[in-house]
């Protein structure tokens, strides 16, 4: 089930409630580049986001440069948006509030 493509109003009511992710030009995942003070906050963001990960068993496409990061959170078995993008999306949000 969590791994099942969601729809695309399901998608629509992810970015609803997450208003700073987009869907990418495919739809088939969901976007964000957080702007960090420092590039030590960027990497405990990121350190903190990889721990969930690892345990959740569902990984993010991301870049660092910096202070930026760039996400894109996709499912990689279901080529597209999953209830595991929208939780890690969720669970970034509040990493990136402490950071
Ligand atoms: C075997 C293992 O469960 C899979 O390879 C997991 C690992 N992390 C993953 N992460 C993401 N983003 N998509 C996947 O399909 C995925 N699959």
């Amino acid at each position: 089930m969590a791994r099942q493509r969601l729809s695309s109003s399901e998608i629509a009511e992810i970015v609803q409630a997450l208003p700073d992710w987009s869907i990418d030009a495919a739809g088939t995942g969901l976007l964000r580049t957080y702007r960090f003070e420092s590039f030590a906050s960027a990497i405990g963001f990121m350190t903190e986001c990889a721990i969930f990960a690892d345990k959740i068993d569902h990984h993010p496409e991301w870049k660092n440069v910096y202070k930026t990061v760039e996400v894109r959170l996709t499912t990689h078995s279901a080529h597209g948006i999953t209830e595991l993008d929208r939780d890690l999306a969720k669970y970034m949000e509040e990493v990136a509030r402490r950071h």
